[in-house]
């Protein structure tokens, strides 16, 4: 393939070596040589895997280059380090995993290019683990959402006792976009799956974010790599459904589970019907007791709903069931059902064309809010956003012109 069909096939692939080029010619180190998107080596990385399919060649020009270069900027200390992690990693330490996952959610620009070298390693393994594996993905990824008090952590704690039981490594990681704000973390928190936590085929992890969505995205996404490395071959990604981080959270999973309690219409109006037309299953949670009638009720209503919404695959009707993590009961079902998902998302081939596309939109994603990063700490920027904000917020200023004038700004100055 030469280089103009490349770039007719992969148009953001020119976009990446433009950057890639400016980079290699700025005075910055290798450690550092992308200053206005810190996150490119992951966004090489990952766009290289399916970009370039069928060129190694052209795949070694952006890729190898950076990671090459990435490497030999390490020190000895750093590079131990990295080592120490990825071969503890690999033979499923969970304390060299949790390690792991620290170095990638840090905020520090050394240590977060320190976690992409580590990241790489650990692709390069998957690389390698998926072709054995006849290119059968290593884990399903599965996102579990639903409002507060929906039976979310009860479920995950009867679930994952009951997926460890039938021989499976289990990851929790739950994403909390409060943590950063409070200070605390609503989910994840261990106390909440006393017994699932103590299951040494079981890793529990909050994935605090960085107060964006993309934090979300890119310490979550890369936290899921990392627990695939270390062997877990189920991860469950957890996330209030309130807000926007069920959406992101959608966007890394296989199959997006939403918990429903058998609550009237009010209760559910925190739920937005959007993330209605993400769910693959609907589960409604406490079908006991006193409860059956209404879960029932509730089942029948998001039935006829869920008919009506568009049909996002040619192989799979979502589909709404019931169950009790308090009793058992529709428990079983329900993993039946989800590996029923799995087979036929993955003999059809959209589970990988899924995979493939949450590759790009993670991409740019992380583009995205390392450009605004960029643009808010550019100097010619930073000292004006105050001033426009205030005169927009006092009415003096229309919202489009402030904007253009702080892009002008951006624009004008180096
Ligand atoms: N009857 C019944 N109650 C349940 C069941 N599952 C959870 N509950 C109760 O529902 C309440 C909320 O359960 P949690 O599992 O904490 O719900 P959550 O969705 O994790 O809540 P947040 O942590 O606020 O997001 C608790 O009082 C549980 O005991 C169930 O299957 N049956």
């Amino acid at each position: 393939m030469n280089t103009l069909s490349l770039l007719l096939r992969f148009p953001h692939y020119r976009f990446l070596r433009k950057i890639s080029f400016k980079s290699f010619h700025s005075n910055f180190t290798p450690g550092s040589l992308f200053p206005y998107i810190p996150s490119f080596n992951s966004v090489c990385l990952y766009c290289t895997k399916w970009m370039l399919p069928a060129s190694d060649l052209k795949r070694g020009m952006c890729y190898q280059a950076t990671v090459d270069q990435q490497t030999q900027g390490l020190c000895d200390k750093e590079q131990r380090l990295v080592d120490k992690l990825y071969s503890g990693l690999i033979k499923g330490h969970r304390a060299c995993l949790a390690e792991a996952i620290t170095l990638i959610e840090s905020t520090q620009s050394r240590k977060k290019e320190i976690a992409q070298v580590l990241i790489q390693k650990v692709l390069s393994y998957h690389r390698e683990q998926e072709k054995l594996n006849k290119g059968k993905p290593l884990a399903f990824r599965v996102g579990l959402s639903g409002p507060p008090g929906a039976g979310k952590s009860t479920f995950i704690e009867c679930f994952g006792k009951m997926l460890t039981e039938r021989g499976h490594k289990v990851s929790v990681l739950a994403v909390d976009p409060s943590s950063s704000t409070s200070g605390g973390s609503l989910l994840g928190d261990k106390t909440r799956m006393t017994e699932l936590s103590r299951d040494m085929n079981a890793y529990i992890r909050p994935s605090p974010t960085r107060g964006t969505l993309g934090g979300v995205t890119r310490t979550t996404n890369e936290a899921i790599l990392l627990c695939e490395g270390g062997g877990y071959d189920i991860i469950l990604v957890e996330t209030v459904g309130v807000g926007q981080s069920e959406f992101a959270v959608a966007d890394m999973v296989d199959m997006f589970v939403l918990l429903l309690p058998p609550a009237g219409g009010d209760e559910l109006q925190g739920i937005k019907r959007g993330i209605i037309e993400m769910a693959d299953l609907v589960a409604i949670t406490k079908a006991d007791g006193d409860l059956v009638v209404p879960a029932r009720r509730i089942q029948a209503e998001y039935v006829s709903a869920m008919k009506l919404l568009r049909k996002r695959s040619k192989v799979w009707r979502p589909k709404v069931m019931r169950m009790s993590a308090k009793t058992g009961e529709g428990i079983s079902d329900m993993w039946d059902k989800m590996t029923e998902f799995h087979d036929l998302m993955l003999t059809s081939g959209e589970l990988i064309t899924k995979r493939r596309k949450q590759q790009k939109v993670w991409m740019w994603n992380l583009i995205q809010e390392n450009m605004l990063d960029h643009f808010r700490s550019h100097l010619a920027v930073r000292d004006k956003i105050p001033l426009l904000e205030e005169k927009v917020l006092s009415g003096v200023l229309a919202p489009g012109l402030a904007a253009d004038l702080l892009l002008k700004a951006f624009k004008d100055r180096p």
